[in-house]
C-alpha cells in the first residue's frame, strides 16, 4: 500500500470529487459510515459517546458520526465551538446534528464540568490532515483535558495534534483505537508518533483508483497485496537445489544459541540445504539441536576462518563475537568476497570499528541493524524520522539494503524506497529474535528471491510468525523458538492466498 503525503491525500480526495459521480460531502458520508460501521462492529460495552468536533472537514466527519451512532440507538453528546468558522461540509453537518433533539451539543468549554461515565467512548474529531500548526490555546487545553480521563478513546482519521507526515512537538490526542482513511500514514509508523494512535483501523473510502495507481510516492507499507505479488509457490517438480545453499556464520562460546535459532529458522523458512559455520565448541549442540543442518569448523571456541562456499547464501553476524580474530578473519573474506551478503548482529559491530570497512559490504547486500548497531555504522541522529533519511542515504551511497528494525521495520532500497512492516509484536522484544530474521532472509535469498524480495517477506514473515506465537503463548511468554515454530503456519495460510482457487 502506498504511503501519501497529508498533501496527497488532500490532491486524492479533490480528484475523487472530480472525477467520480460522488460530492466532497458524500465522501464525507462515507467516510463516517464506515467509522459507524465498525465501531458498532467493535463496540460490544460502551453505549454513551462524547464527540469532539473541530472546524474543518475531520469536525465534519464528526459530527456525521455523531448522527448516525445516534439513529443506531447510542447515547451521544457532541462538543465543539459553536462560533467557530466552519468548513462547508462540517457547517451542513452541524446543522444535522442541531435538528437532533436527542443530542445534546455543547462548548468545548463545558468540558471540564462534564462527567465522564466509565462507560463513555471519547471520540476525537478534532483535527485531521489538515492540522498546520501546533496545537495551542483552547485546543491544546482540550486535548491536554481529555488525555487525562481513563475512558477509552478514538480517533478519526489521525490523532488531533499528530501531523501525517513529519514529527511534531504538539500536545497529542492519546488514541487507544485509529479509525484512519484509505492509507497509512508516515508519522503512525515511527516511535515518536506512532505511541498516540493505538490500534490502527485502515478504512477502505474507495478514493479514486487511477489518482492511486498513478501517483508517486517512495513510501509503502506492506500488505497482504505486496506479499501476494511476492510469495511463490513451490514447485513439486523441484529438488533441493531448487531451494540452495544456506550458510549460517555465527556462534562463540556462550552464544551457540544465536546460531542454532538462525540456522534452525533457515531450514524452517524453506531452504535446500543449510550449513552452519560456527567454532567447534558448539559442534554438538548444533547438531543436537538442529541435525537437519550440516556443521563446518569454522575455530575452536570462536570463528577465525571463513572459508564459504561460493555457491551458498551467507547470513553472517548471529553470536558470533567480536574476538580480534573473528574481526581479522571476518574482514579479511570480506575484502575477498562480492557477493551480496546478509549481515547482522555482531557482523555490523565488526564493521562499525572503523567507518572504511563499510565500502567492504559487497553491492545488494542485506544489514539487519537494530537502531543502537545502526547507529555504530552511521552515527547518532535526533528522531527516527531522520534516521530514516539517513539510512536512506546509507542505502543509494553503498548499492545495499538496510533492514532498519524496530516496531515497524523498515525496509530501505539502494533505489530510495521504504517499506515499512505492520506486522509482529512486542513479543519479539526478546533476545533471539534477530537471530531468528537473518535465517529467514537468508533462507529467502537462498531460494531464488531478489534481495529486496527476500527483506521485505522475510520481514513481514518473521511479524506474522511472531503474531502467531503471541496467539497461542502470549507475549510475554512467547520465545523465538515458538515463533519458529510457527512458520508451518505462515506458509500454510500464504499458501491458500496465492493457490489458484478451482
Ligand atoms: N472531502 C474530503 O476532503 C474528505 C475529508 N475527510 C476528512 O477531512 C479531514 C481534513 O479536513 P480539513 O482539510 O478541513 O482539515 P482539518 O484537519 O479538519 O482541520 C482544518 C482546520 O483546522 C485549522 N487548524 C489547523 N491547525 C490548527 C491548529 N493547530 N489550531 C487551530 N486550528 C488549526 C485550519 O485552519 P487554518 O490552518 O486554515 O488556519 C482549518 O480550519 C481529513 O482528516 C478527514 O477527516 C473525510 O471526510 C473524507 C473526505
Ligand atoms: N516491540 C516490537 N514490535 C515488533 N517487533 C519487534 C519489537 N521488538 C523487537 N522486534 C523485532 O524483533 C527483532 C529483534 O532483533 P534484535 O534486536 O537484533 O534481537 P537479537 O539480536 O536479540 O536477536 C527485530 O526483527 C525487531 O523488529
Ligand atoms: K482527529
Amino acid at each position: 500500500m502506498k504511503i501519501f503525503t497529508a498533501e496527497q491525500i488532500r490532491d486524492c480526495d479533490q480528484y475523487t470529487i472530480k472525477n467520480e459521480p460522488v460530492s466532497s460531502m458524500q465522501l464525507m458520508e462515507r467516510a463516517a459510515e464506515a467509522c459507524v460501521e465498525w465501531i458498532s462492529e467493535n463496540c460490544n460495552h460502551h453505549r454513551n459517546f462524547a464527540i469532539f468536533c473541530g472546524s474543518g472537514n475531520n469536525g465534519g466527519d464528526g459530527f456525521a458520526i455523531a448522527r448516525m451512532l445516534y439513529q443506531k440507538g447510542f447515547d451521544v453528546d457532541v462538543f465543539t465551538n459553536m462560533k467557530a468558522k466552519f468548513s462547508p461540509d462540517a457547517q451542513e453537518n452541524f446543522r444535522h446534528v442541531k435538528e437532533i433533539t436527542g443530542i445534546s451539543v455543547r462548548e468545548f468549554k463545558e468540558t471540564s464540568g462534564y462527567r465522564f461515565d466509565s462507560r463513555t467512548v471519547i471520540i476525537d474529531a478534532l483535527f485531521g490532515t489538515g492540522l498546520s500548526r501546533s496545537l495551542d490555546g483552547e485546543m491544546k487545553d482540550l486535548v491536554e483535558f481529555l488525555n487525562l480521563q481513563k475512558n477509552i478513546k478514538i480517533s478519526i482519521d489521525l490523532p488531533s495534534g499528530l501531523m501525517a507526515d513529519t514529527i511534531s512537538d504538539s500536545e497529542i490526542f492519546m488514541a487507544d483505537y485509529t479509525l484512519t482513511f484509505q492509507f497509512w500514514k508516515k508519522s503512525f509508523l515511527h516511535a515518536e508518533t506512532g505511541k498516540f494512535t493505538g490500534k490502527v483501523q485502515v478504512l477502505d473510502i474507495h478514493l479514486n483508483q487511477d489518482y492511486i495507481e498513478e501517483n508517486e510516492t517512495r513510501d509503502f507499507v506492506i500488505d497482504d497485496e505486496v506479499i501476494k505479488s511476492i510469495f511463490k509457490i513451490r514447485s513439486e517438480f523441484s529438488h533441493k537445489g531448487t531451494y540452495g545453499k544456506v550458510n549460517i556464520i555465527g556462534g562463540s562460546y556462550g552464544k551457540m544459541g544465536a546460531a542454532v535459532l538462525s540456522t534452525r529458522a533457515a531450514l524452517k523458512a524453506g531452504a535446500g540445504l543449510t550449513f552452519t559455520i560456527a567454532p567447534k565448541c558448539g559442534y554438538e549442540i548444533l547438531q543436537t539441536s538442529d541435525p537437519e543442518a550440516m556443521f563446518i569448523e569454522g575455530g575452536k571456541d570462536f570463528i577465525e576462518s571463513f572459508h564459504i562456499d561460493e555457491t551458498a547464501v551467507c547470513g553472517i553476524g548471529p553470536g558470533l563475537g567480536t574476538h580480534e580474530k573473528t574481526a581479522e578473519g571476518f574482514l579479511k573474506f570480506l575484502k575477498s568476497y562480492s557477493k551480496p551478503l546478509i549481515l547482522d548482529a555482531d557482523a555490523l559491530n565488526i564493521i562499525a570499528q572503523n567507518p572504511h570497512h563499510l565500502n567492504l559490504i559487497p553491492e545488494k547486500s542485506i544489514i539487519t541493524p537494530h537502531p543502537k548497531e545502526f547507529e555504530r555504522l552511521f552515527g547518532k541522529t535526533e528522531n527516527s524520522f531522520q534516521r530514516t533519511v539517513l539510512a536512506k542515504d546509507k542505502s543509494r551511497e553503498l548499492k545495499i539494503y538496510i533492514v532498519l528494525k524496530d516496531h515497524h521495520t523498515q525496509i530501505i532500497t539502494p533505489e530510495g524506497m521504504v517499506f515499512y512492516n505492520i506486522t509482529g509484536n512486542s513479543g519479539l522484544a526478546k533476545g533471539g529474535s534477530g537471530d531468528i530474521l537473518t535465517g529467514i532472509v537468508t533462507s529467502f535469498l537462498a531460494q531464488q528471491y531478489t534481495e529486496q524480495e527476500a527483506a521485505i517477506l522475510g520481514v513481514w514473515f518473521h511479524g506474522r510468525a511472531a503474531e502467531y506465537a503471541s496467539e497461542k503463548h502470549s507475549k510475554e511468554s512467547m520465545l523465538p523458538s515458538d515463533v519458529i515454530n510457527e512458520f508451518g503456519n505462515v506458509f500454510s495460510v500464504l499458501n491458500d492466498k496465492v493457490r489458484k482457487l478451482l
